[in-house]
C-alpha cells in the first residue's frame, strides 16, 4: 500500500477572473520509507501541494489517499474526520519551527502526544527519548527563545515525530538554517523515514539539500515537470 496518492490533483484560489491554479493535475504515488523532495521556483505551487496533502488546504479536484484512506475526491470526503487523520497519520514540519514559546523543548513534544492521549508519564517519556536521539538531552527545560535555530527546528522535528506518523510533510524546513545545520536537519529526515518507515515529502528551493534522497520532484507553474532519481547530485 502508498503512504500517498494523489491523482490528477488540483487546486484553484478564487474564482473568475482572479482565480489562480496553484496546482494543476499532479499524479504520483509515494511508498513508506520514501524520501521525496519537491523542488521549483517561488510562487510555483509547492507549499500548496503540500497543504493539500497534509489535509489544510481543500482541493478543488482530484483525488488524495492517505494510508489506504481516501480523503478527497473532488473535495473532501464528508463524514472523514480531517482533524483526527491529520492528527494520527501526519506530521508537518514548516519553514519556522512555531513551537509554542510559553512552553519548554520537552513539553512542546508531550503536547503533540497528550493530544493523541498518551498520558502525563508516558507521553514525558517518550518526548525525553525522541529529544535525546535528536541530540537535544541538555536542552530538555530549555524555552524555544534559548534555542539556537538549529536545536529549535530539531524540537519541531521530533514533535512532527512523535506520534510516528505514516507521513511526514516538510515545508523548507531548512530555510531558517546555515548550510550545516540544514544539512543535519535533511540526514535526520532520511534516517527516520528508514526507522520509521515514513513517507516523507519536503519542499525546498535549495539544491544543495537534496542529495541521498530518493526522487525529486521538479515544480513549475503548478506542474509536476520532471522527476529525478535517487543518483542525482549537484
Ligand atoms: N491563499 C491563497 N489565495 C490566493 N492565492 C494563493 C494563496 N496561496 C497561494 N496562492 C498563489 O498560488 C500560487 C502558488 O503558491 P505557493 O505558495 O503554493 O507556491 P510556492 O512554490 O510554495 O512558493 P514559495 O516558494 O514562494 O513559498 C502563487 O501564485 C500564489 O500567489
Amino acid at each position: 500500500m502508498y503512504a500517498i496518492e494523489v491523482e490528477k490533483l488540483t487546486k484553484i484560489y478564487g474564482k473568475g477572473e482572479t482565480a489562480v491554479t496553484a496546482i494543476a493535475d499532479a499524479s504520483f504515488q509515494v511508498k513508506p520509507g520514501e524520501l521525496v523532495a519537491i523542488l521549483g521556483p517561488s510562487g510555483s505551487g509547492k507549499t500548496t501541494l503540500l497543504t493539500s496533502i497534509g489535509l489544510i488546504n481543500e482541493p478543488t479536484h482530484g483525488t488524495v489517499v492517505i494510508d489506504g484512506a481516501t480523503v478527497a475526491d473532488e473535495g473532501w470526503i464528508t463524514g472523514i474526520d480531517l482533524k483526527r487523520l491529520r492528527r494520527e497519520k501526519l506530521g508537518f514540519i514548516f519553514q519556522h519551527h512555531n513551537l509554542i514559546p510559553f512552553l519548554t523543548a520537552l513539553e512542546n513534544v508531550m503536547v503533540a502526544l497528550e493530544i493523541n492521549n498518551l498520558s502525563g508519564q508516558e507521553a514525558k517519556s517518550r518526548a525525553t527519548e525522541l529529544l535525546e536521539s535528536l541530540n537535544l538531552g541538555h536542552r530538555l527545560n530549555n524555552y524555544p527563545t534559548a534555542l539556537s535555530g538549529g536545536e529549535a527546528q530539531r524540537v519541531a522535528i521530533a514533535r512532527a515525530l512523535a506520534n510516528k506518523p505514516k507521513v511526514i510533510l516538510a515545508d523548507e524546513p531548512t530555510a531558517a538554517l546555515d548550510t550545516e545545520n540544514g544539512k543535519n536537519v535533511m540526514s535526520l529526515l532520511k534516517s527516520l523515514a528508514v526507522e520509521n518507515h515514513s513517507a516523507i515529502l519536503v519542499v525546498t528551493h535549495d539544491h544543495r539539500m537534496v542529495e541521498g534522497f530518493d526522487r525529486i520532484f521538479q515544480v513549475s507553474d503548478g506542474r509536476i515537470t520532471g522527476e529525478e532519481n535517487s543518483d542525482y547530485n549537484n
